[in-house]
Parts: C-alpha cells; sequence; structure tokens
C-alpha cells in the first residue's frame, strides 16, 4: 500500500477506536434475533409475560446502546477520514512543488489538479467506508452464519452453498470495473485541462470568436468522461442486482424449507424467525460487501494514480555548496539540451559565453530560437544534458538550488501577479522588504506613477477582484518585484514586449546606475532593446550565429545583420 502506511501509523489510534466501537454496534445487531427468538418462543408461546417485557426491555436497551455506538463511530470515522484526506493533499502538493520541470511536463496540469481533488476524495470514502461498514459488514456476515449454523444446520448448509457463487460474482465485478474506473478518472484530467486552457486563454477564445469551437472540444471531452463513466456503472448496475437476486432466491429456498421442518415440528416459530432475520443481516452483508469492492475498486484506481505522484522519483537534484559573495562570472561551457518531453531536437546546441559582474548580456533570435531555454538552464529549472554552465567558477549543479535561484531573479514574458495587493505581491519577492524599499523597487521599474494615482497606493489589489492593469503596468511590477531582491543575475525575458521603448531606456538606465554589480540578461525580439548591451547573443534554431557587441555583429554576423535590416533598415557604414 505504499505511501498509505504513513497515515495509518498517524491517526490508527482514533482508526482502531472507531473499528472496536463497531465491533460493539455489530455484536448488539447480532443479538437482537437471538434475543427475539426466545421472547417468541418461551414468551409469546409460553404467555411469560415477565419474560416479554424482560426480552423486550433489553432489545430496547440493546438498540439505544447500539445507536449511542453508531453516532460515535461516524463521528471519528468522519474525522479522521477528512484528517487523512487533508493530510494526503498537503503531501502530495509539497512533492508537487519538489517536482522537476521535466516531471512537471511529465504529468499534465489538469492530471494534477484530478490527483489532488477527485482521487483524494476517493481515498477518504474508502477510509471512511472502513471505519464505518467495511468491518461491520464481514462481522455480521461471520456472526450471521455462525448463528445460522447454530439454530439449524441444514438452512445454514444452503446459505454456506451460495457463497462462492456471491464470491465469484463480486470477483467478476472486481476485474470487469477497475479499468473502467481508471479509465474514467483520466477523462475527468481531460475535462479538467480543457477547462483549465480555455479559462487562461478566455481572451484569445473571445477575440477570435471560436467559442463555438470551444464548446465542440468541451462536449467531446465531457461525452467521453460520461462515455466512461456509463460503462462503469453500468458494470456495477449489471452486478449488483445479479448479486441481490441470488441472495433472494436464497431466502425464498430458506423459507420455503423452514416451513416444510416446522410443520414436521422440527423448528419451532421463534426460530424460524430468528433465521430468516439472521439470513435478512447475511444477505444485507452480502450486499455491503458487494458496495465496499464498488468503493475498493475506485480507490484502487485512484490510489494508484496517487501512487505515481508520490513514486515519481525524478525531483529536482539539489547541489550541496553555498554561492556565497557577489557572483562575478556567468558562463556557459558547449551547453546542449533537448526538453525531455520535445521533439527530441536540441533547444540549444553547443553554446558558450562568459559575462561578468556589472555587464549586460543580450540575448537575441527568432522565436523557437533557444532564447528562453537558456534562462531556464540557468534557474536550473531543467538540467543541461552536455557541457556546463557555472557561476563565479562553480559548476550550478553542484550549488544548493535555494543558493543558487536566491542569487537570480527572473521576469518572465508572460508576468504572474497574484490575487492580493501591491504590497503583497512585491513581499513575495522579498519578505521582509520595508515600505521604502518597495517604493523604490516600484521606481526603478516605473510603476510608482500608477501605484501612487490609485488612491490606495501600495494596498491597491491586483489580479481577480482588484485594479485591472494593462500589460505593461503588469510586467513594470513584475520587475519591481523582482529587483527589490537586489539579486545578482537579473533575467528578463523579453520582459519590455509591452513597455513603450522611451519607458524602456528609462528603466535600463536607472538600473545601470541602480545595480552596478549586477549581471542582466536581456532576452528580446526588438533588436533596439539589446543594441546597447556589453555582448549579444544571437541564436538561430539553437545554434549560437554571433556573439559580441553590436558593432562587431554587424559586421561579422549575417544572422545579425539580417534581424537588423528586418526591424531598422539596410546597414549603412555609420552603423558598422
Ligand atoms: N517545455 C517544453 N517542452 C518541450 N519543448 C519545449 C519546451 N519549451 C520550449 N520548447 C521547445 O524548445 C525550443 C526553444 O524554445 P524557447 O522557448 O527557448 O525559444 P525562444 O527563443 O525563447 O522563443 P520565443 O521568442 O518565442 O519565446 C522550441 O523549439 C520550443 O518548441
Amino acid at each position: 500500500m505504499g505511501y498509505l502506511g504513513k497515515y495509518f501509523r498517524r491517526h490508527y489510534r482514533m482508526f482502531f477506536l472507531a473499528i472496536i466501537i463497531l465491533m460493539l454496534e455489530t455484536a448488539a445487531d447480532l443479538t437482537q434475533p437471538y434475543l427475539m427468538s426466545s421472547l417468541v418462543d418461551d414468551g409469546v408461546l409460553k404467555s411469560d409475560l415477565m419474560h416479554i417485557y424482560r426480552q423486550g426491555g433489553l432489545m430496547l436497551m440493546l438498540t439505544a446502546i447500539g445507536a449511542v455506538f453508531a453516532f460515535s463511530r461516524n463521528i471519528i470515522s468522519n474525522t479522521v477520514a477528512a484528517e487523512f484526506a487533508k493530510d494526503l493533499r498537503r503531501d502530495m502538493f509539497s512533492k508537487i512543488q519538489g517536482f522537476s520541470m521535466e516531471e512537471m511536463d511529465s504529468f499534465s496540469r489538469g492530471s494534477l489538479v484530478t490527483r489532488l481533488t477527485s482521487d483524494v476524495t476517493q481515498m477518504q470514502n474508502f477510509a471512511g467506508g472502513m471505519m464505518r461498514i467495511f468491518v461491520k459488514a464481514p462481522m455480521i456476515f461471520l456472526g450471521s452464519l455462525f448463528m445460522t449454523w447454530r439454530l439449524d444446520p441444514r438452512l445454514a448448509m444452503v446459505v454456506t452453498a451460495v457463497i462462492p457463487i456471491v464470491v465469484f460474482l463480486m470477483y467478476l465485478n472486481v476485474r470487469i470495473g477497475y479499468p473502467l474506473f481508471r479509465r474514467m478518472q483520466t477523462s475527468l484530467d481531460t475535462v479538467n485541462d480543457r477547462v483549465r486552457e480555455y479559462l487562461s486563454g478566455v481572451r484569445v477564445v473571445k477575440s477570435y470568436g471560436s467559442e463555438a469551437a470551444e464548446s465542440r472540444a468541451f462536449d467531446g471531452a465531457s461525452g467521453k468522461l460520461a462515455y466512461d463513466s456509463e460503462a462503469a456503472m453500468r458494470t456495477m448496475s449489471f452486478f449488483s442486482p445479479m448479486i441481490a437476486l441470488v441472495l433472494n432466491l436464497t431466502l425464498a429456498v430458506i423459507l420455503y424449507l423452514g416451513g416444510m421442518f416446522h410443520s414436521k415440528g422440527e423448528v419451532m416459530p421463534g426460530q424460524l424467525m430468528a433465521m430468516v432475520n439472521y439470513m435478512t443481516q447475511l444477505l444485507f452483508s452480502i450486499h455491503m460487501i458487494g458496495n465496499i469492492f464498488n468503493v475498493f475498486v475506485r480507490a484502487k484506481a485512484s490510489h494508484e494514480r496517487i501512487d505515481e505522484v508520490f513514486s515519481s522519483t525524478g525531483g529536482e537534484k539539489d547541489g550541496e555548496s553555498e554561492l556565497k559573495g557577489q557572483v562575478s562570472s556567468l558562463s556557459f561551457d558547449k551547453v546542449s539540451f533537448s526538453y525531455p518531453e520535445g521533439s527530441g531536437i536540441c533547444a540549444i546546441q553547443d553554446i558558450s559565453f562568459t559575462v561578468r559582474s556589472g555587464e549586460t548580456l543580450g540575448i537575441i533570435g527568432s522565436t523557437g530560437s533557444g532564447k528562453t531555454t537558456v534562462a531556464n538552464l540557468l534557474l536550473r529549472l531543467y538540467d543541461s544534458e552536455d557541457g556546463t554552465i557555472s557561476l563565479s567558477g562553480m559548476d550550478i549543479k553542484s550549488i544548493r538550488l535555494s543558493s543558487l535561484r536566491r542569487k537570480i531573479a527572473a521576469v518572465p514574458q508572460r508576468p504572474v501577479l497574484f490575487s492580493g495587493t501591491v504590497r503583497d505581491n512585491m513581499l513575495w519577492g522579498k519578505s521582509d522588504a520595508t515600505d521604502e524599499e518597495i517604493r523604490k523597487a516600484l521606481s526603478l521599474a516605473d510603476a510608482i506613477g500608477f501605484v501612487d494615482s490609485s488612491s490606495e497606493g501600495l494596498d491597491t489589489r491586483v489580479g481577480r477582484g482588484g485594479m485591472t492593469l494593462s500589460g505593461g503596468q503588469k510586467q513594470r511590477i513584475s520587475l519591481a518585484r523582482a529587483l527589490i531582491r537586489r539579486p545578482d543575475i537579473l533575467i528578463l525575458d523579453d520582459s519590455f514586449s509591452k513597455v513603450d521603448a522611451v519607458t524602456e531606456s528609462r528603466i535600463r538606465e536607472s538600473l545601470k546606475s541602480e545595480a552596478e554589480d549586477m549581471i542582466t540578461v536581456l532576452i528580446a525580439q526588438k533588436i533596439t532593446s539589446v543594441m546597447n548591451c556589453d555582448k549579444i547573443l544571437v541564436l538561430d534554431k539553437g545554434r549560437l550565429c554571433g556573439l559580441g557587441t553590436h558593432k562587431e555583429l554587424l559586421a561579422e554576423s549575417m544572422e545579425y545583420r539580417e534581424i537588423y535590416r528586418s526591424q531598422i533598415g539596410e546597414v549603412e557604414d555609420g552603423a558598422r
């Protein structure tokens, strides 16, 4: 059961308490028919009123005690199951947080959502059911069987003969049902993926007027889920009545034989009533066991899917050394990399360069040429296959991830702001930042103007339910959040794409004067953004096709000249 043992150990006291109460409750249930048989045979038939009162009183008392047991057991089992699910979800979430990007790419986002929600709920139902009925059903089954053998072995034999047939039907139920439930959960993943994709791209969908296509795609995924659910439920709806049919036929045979034995005077009426009662409990318990198998089949499918998350062994491979002091240099030495979930073609190939503290490296190239990949490798979101990336001469694979990432701040292509105030977002960059530091970082990123223009200043809410920011404003807050960390390396991945040229150069000037020792990696599509960098790396389909200053590249790199020509115009002699 892999990871489950841990949760069992954590909650075993309450778990066992629920099971002990369940046992007592079952014992109370099993005693009832026995008392009733004595009430009828020794009380009613012999007109012994005292005996009737005594047995009746005992039966009432047992019912009351049973109800108290059932009440407390339900509270315990629901609490333990909810706690178990909470712990499981929390551990799974932190496991996912430790996933490498490679592992992230191997599970779809929707699938991770289903695993964290629906699959955990199935496990919660299973754990709750275990304490509510799972133990009770086999106990009632064995107890009733034992009592039927005590009351009349001939009738008990009929019951015992039917058990293998029922067990076989249950086995078939599990064999056929399990893959169907697994398929159902996978279809749920697809529906979640569709919804996520639609919600994150809702603007694009609306602007392209492609709601109908999205609806069709959603209907497809939802239809598949409905089809798979129906198939799984159909199996359940076939086997449950089949088992009930076999059991009810058995009851009819018992009643017929019981009647015959009674007419011969071999069975007392109270005995026969108790027999039928035990039989009903027995049949009910078998029915419950059938349902347990249904819950088990679903839980087994969910358990495996959760286990896949826990047993994913990739993880982020941490280094052991601390990166101390200011980063003096950043270098790539013959670095090549292809994405594990990609087409197999190298995203970057044989890339080498060095930048020193205080310098700015511009990276330019057409879309898909590998610019963001350079940043991804530097942050160790992925690990390069060949070559070495080093900071201050240390291989980044040997540096602790926390130490490495503390030195770097990245402003991604698409700015992500979290729901909350401007201040919350800034504190996310540096948790102990003062208002003064926040304001300074915002003004460096040229964001203080529009923050101050709002009456609530730093307390202005952004994100869901808050101020609606333009793309450029989001980029600037995202940049300020990176700057407040005072990183040694700042990665700007097309971070000025939505900012006008004047604002961009103002921000760049203040960055230069503010962080003299910082290494800036500036990824851009616009040549004007990188022209003034100390070094410019030109990429084409993952290959390096130029490294130098603007002037050097105009003279030496055909690809750079081509970019210049397409964005600015013919290269004149003065430009070189
Ligand atoms: N997570 C990923 N899984 C698989 N392949 C990927 C992944 N990310 C990028 N790629 C592929 O790697 C190559 C380089 O991508 P990269 O994002 O580095 O390009 P880029 O130059 O930054 O492009 P853009 O300017 O459009 O952002 C592309 O062919 C891309 O399809």
